[in-house]
């Protein structure tokens, strides 16, 4: 291997109880709320076509326009612990929450910069608001922090010359500064959610970043911080020179899903989606296609089903009320992990061959493997070819409880025969007690008689 001073430290999983607990959340929830949401992606009448978080990069708004947004903020009847009792019935077990994104404005009342919340209408501690009432909801809370900060003056994309260098020092301070005031302010914090760390002035600082982390998780031990946050030496990021995974969870899956258990490479990993096909921040017109509960719960499953999490994004108006869409998917996906979170929370990857019928997880630790159904065969009969290691002693419906006949084929397969005459309208579960079987004894050299 490369010797790396600033590359990864660990190789492997983080095995300790925090990243145990993350590992089996299963469903999250990802916020953005911010000045762009006042904006509602259009402008003088015309949308815009990219995220709506990012408003402020078109060529049509002016940055000195866009920057004063800050005067209209007023969510006058936001309601953090209406949002956290939504998310609680939708059956999230972490909130990902934007403190700043990419337009630098501040959603709590940093010490750093004059332009936060205190500078507008609203004035009160909204990061506060939401963390305390998630935390209440037993909701684990994560603050989303953007690196690269358009307001800041010394924030600078390249370090071309002395004067960058100077200034982008004084930059890493502030950074260090704000995330320092975050953690301290906010100590229910599990982890951080960096964005905005793919350019060269960041890629140039992958020893800075080494001992930010450092730094960042000797304040709080335990803080889960993902692969977006770092650069070695070299300038990698996510994965260090030696193809090693720098942070606690690989944290590329942005609005794309792993296809094979292989492309996970054996890391902690989490999928973070929106409801449309782009966009975070709150948009008046979802532009193209925005997915139905039924896909986002087969998402679900497909994350948890190769050994990651599911984070839904949602995008409150500037009011703080959420859209209508919005809201119906929340309900309809907690009525689905009403009945069948077992299948979801603290479950991992099961290693059998996939079949068309849907995914299986496994419950971590146990003897238990669940099938979530989102495909049901005209012919009633699922597949199912367990992994060599385990026998199927008994399949059983989730919701209701009823046992399922199985029928032994060859190579180590069965069919498993759905009840006649009962149709399905919703993915559905079926419970699988499995039992470990001893491999068969390699045929060793004859016994000497
Ligand atoms: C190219 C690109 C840059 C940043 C993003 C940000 N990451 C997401 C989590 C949102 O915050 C989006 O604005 C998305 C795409």
């Amino acid at each position: 291997p490369i010797p790396l001073q600033h590359g990864a430290h660990r190789t492997g999983k983080r095995m300790d109880a925090d990243m145990a607990k993350w590992r089996g959340y299963g469903l999250g929830q990802f916020i953005h709320w911010g000045l762009y949401s006042i904006l509602e992606g259009k402008y003088k009448g015309k949308y815009y076509n990219g995220a709506a978080e990012w408003i402020r990069s078109w060529k049509e708004v002016p940055n000195a326009e866009y920057d004063v947004l800050n005067k209209q903020f007023n969510p006058a009847t936001f309601n953090a612990t209406a949002w956290a009792k939504m998310a609680k019935q939708m059956g999230v077990k972490y909130l990902t929450f934007t403190t700043k994104h990419h337009d630098g404005f501040c959603l709590w009342p940093s010490k750093y910069t004059d332009y936060t919340i205190e500078s507008s209408p609203y004035k009160k501690d909204i990061v506060k608001e939401v963390v305390d009432a998630y935390t209440k909801e037993g909701i684990d809370v994560y603050l989303y922090f953007s690196i690269m900060d358009w307001h800041h003056p010394d924030w600078r994309y390249d370090l071309k010359t002395k004067e960058d260098s100077i200034a982008f020092d004084r930059f890493k301070l502030f950074t260090k500064n704000q995330l320092t005031e975050l953690l301290q302010r906010y100590p229910q914090t599990k982890g951080l959610w960096f964005d905005g760390t793919w350019d060269n002035s960041w890629k140039k600082s992958g020893a800075f970043t080494d001992s930010l982390e450092q730094y960042l998780k000797s304040l709080v031990p335990g803080l889960i911080i993902g692969s977006r946050l770092r650069a070695d030496e070299k300038g990698n990021r996510h994965v260090d020179a030696n193809g090693v995974l720098m942070g606690d969870y690989e944290q590329g899956w942005e609005r794309k899903i792993p296809k094979t258990y292989a492309d996970v490479h054996g890391n902690d990993w989490d999928c973070v989606m929106t409801i449309p096909e782009n966009g975070w921040g709150y948009a008046e017109k979802w532009m193209g296609h925005w997915k139905t509960t039924n896909e986002l719960i087969e998402m679900t499953a497909q994350c948890v089903s190769l050994g990651g999490n599911f984070v839904v994004n949602f995008g409150p108006k500037a009011d703080g009320s959420f859209r209508k869409e919005e809201i119906a998917n929340a309900k309809e996906i907690g009525e689905w992990m009403k009945i069948n979170s077992d299948a979801i929370y603290n479950c991992e990857y099961a290693g059998w061959e996939k079949q068309d019928w849907g995914y299986y997880t496994k419950k971590r630790g146990e003897d238990k493997v669940y099938m979530i159904v989102f495909n049901v065969p005209l012919s009633g009969s699922l597949k199912i070819k367990p992994s060599a290691n385990y026998v199927v002693e008994k399949a059983t419906l989730l919701e209701g409880k009823q046992q399922l006949s199985t029928e032994k084929l060859d190579y180590g397969a069965s069919f498993i025969q759905l009840p006649k005459g009962k149709t399905f309208v919703k993915p559905f579960v079926i419970v699988l007690d499995i039992k470990p079987v001893k491999q068969q004894e390699e045929a060793g050299p004859k016994a000497k008689t």
